[in-house]
């Protein structure tokens, strides 16, 4: 019996977990505590002598959660949904051994807790499903004052706007705060006015003030959970990565997105880590299921390399600031990039 309630709780853990680090919901977080707190506690009502009978070792529970098939969890909705499915059967257990010690109040508590279930599950999956998954379009524009040949920020976003860049990051290391602020106003507005996404490098109070749709942050930054806290559950998180265990935390934290690089050496980023190289961006690939963009070196030459480790989005930063002819540069690279992914269908 206790081994059920473990089981049960564990379940529960694992989806308040999600709920409250992943999208920052505090009431379905709170009713799940509630319902894992009643399954806990009716433990020690139980008969103390139950706990006599506990034999970890040869508990068939290990064995079935060893079982549990992880290629099956690619999905926080399915591992929400398989995490209801160990609760819920969990508790039907439970009632069932209730019932047969003749624990009529245990019984009831199991199963009104199974159908108090039900509804949170519905709940969930509606109020997950609500916040559409992130597509990243094939390249990624980022804005780099140095690399301009003497063109300011929002020459570069019109310019880029004008190519038929989808998405377009503000990144400037140079301005005052107030400089950067009145750019972004400007951007928010050539953005909004074409339908494109606009994320804000570093600065999420920026970001936050100018209504953008998103954040780019680094390693050393807030962490995910706060800065979620602070933006909210709508707006898009990019993380920065340059290793297979960055990768996976920055998805289990919630990112919308990850950038994986620098693949190649670059000069526009200066304290730039070591290139992490093409491997890198391979293990993404399999093994993260957010989406991904590659950055850092790329250029028109070298992206069949980057393309052909699976990256479906790229930016590409200097190569398309120093341009004097951007829209004929974003042209050919857009359609190199989609010419690789017809060839894939
Ligand atoms: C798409 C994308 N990927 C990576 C970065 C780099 O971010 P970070 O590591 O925080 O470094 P800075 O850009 O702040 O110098 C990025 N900006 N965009
Ligand atoms: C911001 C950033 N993060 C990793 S590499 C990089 C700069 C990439 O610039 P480029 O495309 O000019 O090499
Ligand atoms: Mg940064």
């Amino acid at each position: 019996m206790d081994s059920n309630i473990n089981r049960v709780c564990e379940g529960f853990r694992v989806i308040e977990d999600i709920l409250r680090f992943k999208y920052n919901e505090l009431n379905l977080t709170k009713r799940l505590k509630v319902s894992r707190h009643r399954i806990r506690t009716s433990l020690y009502q139980l008969d103390k002598t139950l706990l006599h009978h506990r034999d970890v070792q040869s508990d068939i529970g290990l064995i079935v959660d060893q079982d549990l098939n992880l290629e099956e969890f690619k999905s926080i909705e399915s591992i929400i949904l398989g995490n209801f499915k160990r609760v819920q059967e969990g508790l039907r257990t439970l009632e069932e051994i209730a019932k047969s010690l003749n624990r009529f109040e245990e019984n009831t508590l199991f199963k009104e807790v199974r159908y108090v279930t039900y509804n949170l599950e519905r709940e969930i999956i509606f109020y997950i499903e609500e916040k559409p998954l992130l597509t990243l379009p094939s390249l990624y524009g980022i804005t780099y004052l140095k690399g301009s040949r003497g063109r300011s920020n929002i020459d570069i976003v019109e310019e880029f706007i004008k190519a038929d860049l989808k998405l377009i990051q503000y990144r400037e290391k140079d301005l005052s705060q107030k400089e950067k602020l009145k750019e972004c106003i400007k951007i928010r507005e050539l953005t909004s006015k074409n339908n494109v996404t606009f994320i804000v490098n570093d600065d999420i109070d920026i970001a936050l003030l100018v209504d953008a749709d998103g954040v780019h942050i680094g390693q050393d930054d807030l962490p995910i959970n706060r800065v979620r806290k602070l933006i909210g559950k709508n707006k898009i998180i990019g993380v920065s990565t340059h290793s297979p265990s960055q990768a996976k935390k920055a998805e289990l934290d919630g990112a919308d997105y990850i950038g994986v690089g620098p693949i190649f050496p670059t000069k526009t980023k200066v304290n730039v880590c070591k290139a992490v190289g093409l491997d890198y961006l391979k293990w993404v690939e399999k093994n993260i299921s957010i989406p991904f963009v590659a950055i850092g070196g790329i250029k028109e030459a070298n992206i069949d390399s980057v393309l052909s480790q699976g990256a479906k989005s790229v930016a590409i930063v200097s190569e398309l600031t120093l341009s004097n002819d951007i829209s004929s540069k974003v042209k050919a690279v857009i359609r190199k990039i989609e010419e690789k992914s017809y060839n894939e269908v």
